[in-house]
């Protein structure tokens, strides 16, 4: 059985983070691990409070998994500050990990800080370079980039200057503009578009971190990239139509293995 390892906070609520990405993995079929980086407080009306883990401990964390287990892929979620991300730089070097699926996550969607301020540069400058596929969302590749994403020109790019801070590919996530839902795979040669309809629901409580999470399984199981996103778009689009009315607020996705059943993908 592929293995695949998330690095994330944990969310109280199930929607996102470490549950997220351990539902995710269930319903792929892999075997799921977790090197937790924060414990949140959160629901799906917000975040209410945040512990971040010492980074000393999240470093044993990580060597624990890589002194025993072989990993096929992980993906790093929430690292919240400047001397976790460091120590995940260095654990990640020195275990020489391949396929690293990096969720740059910046701002809760309910508006709460999930990364320092101060963070976000060492964010960029030690974690995107280790990137085989970061997946930001717009209001991130706005950060990183420092421009503004209006349209899909505006989207091409900032991949282009995402690209050269060091990942070896950008999925630039469209879930923030109007209109259809597309994502720009760009691998430094071509731009592939993933388009699906835009559902209407609120019940988006931890969808970047699905199809990140999604998108390291797939690699996991050998899948070359663009055929990776393309099924981890179709299992995103089919766990939102599912989506869950759970909580007062901004309900979660839905895994099932029904889901990826019937996105096609079962025989990967
Ligand atoms: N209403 C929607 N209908 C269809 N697809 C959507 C919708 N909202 C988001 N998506 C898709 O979900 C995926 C995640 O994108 P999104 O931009 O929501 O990420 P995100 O903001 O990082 O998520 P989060 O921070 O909640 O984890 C993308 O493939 C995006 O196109
Ligand atoms: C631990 C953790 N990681 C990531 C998110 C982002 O998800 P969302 O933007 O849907 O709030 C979150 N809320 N909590």
């Amino acid at each position: 059985m592929k293995k695949v390892l998330t690095i994330a906070g944990s969310d109280t609520c199930g929607g996102a983070g470490i549950q997220a990405d351990l539902k995710t993995f269930a319903a792929h079929g892999v075997y799921g691990m977790s090197v937790i980086t924060a414990v949140t407080a959160q629901n799906t009306q917000g975040v209410i409070a945040v512990q971040d883990i010492k980074p000393e401990i999240i470093g044993k964390q990580i060597d624990a998994i890589f002194e025993d287990i072989e990993v096929d892929a992980l993906k790093i979620g929430m690292v919240s500050v400047s001397e976790t991300i460091e120590t995940i730089r260095d654990r990640l070097i020195e275990h020489n990990v391949k396929r690293i699926v990096l969720d740059p996550v910046m701002i809760s969607k309910s508006g709460y800080p999930l990364l320092k301020e101060d963070a976000r540069k060492a964010l960029i400058t030690n974690l995107l370079p280790l990137a085989t596929i970061v997946t930001p969302n717009i209001p991130e590749a706005e950060t990183i980039t420092g421009r503004p994403i209006l349209n899909l020109r505006d989207v091409k790019e900032a991949a282009k200057i995402i690209l050269s801070l060091g990942p070896a590919c950008v999925l630039l996530k469209g879930g923030h503009l109007e209109g259809t839902a597309t994502d720009i795979l760009f691998d430094g040669k071509v731009f592939s578009e993933f388009k699906a309809p835009r559902l209407n629901t609120k019940n988006t409580h931890g969808t970047g971190c699905t199809l990140s999470a999604s998108i390291a399984a797939n690699l996991a199981k050998d899948m070359e990239m663009t055929r990776a996103v393309e099924a981890s778009k179709k299992y995103i689009t089919m766990a939102i139509e599912h989506s869950l009315e759970i909580g007062k607020g901004v309900g979660p996705t839905h895994h099932f293995y029904e889901i990826y059943k019937k996105a096609g993908m079962m025989d990967e």
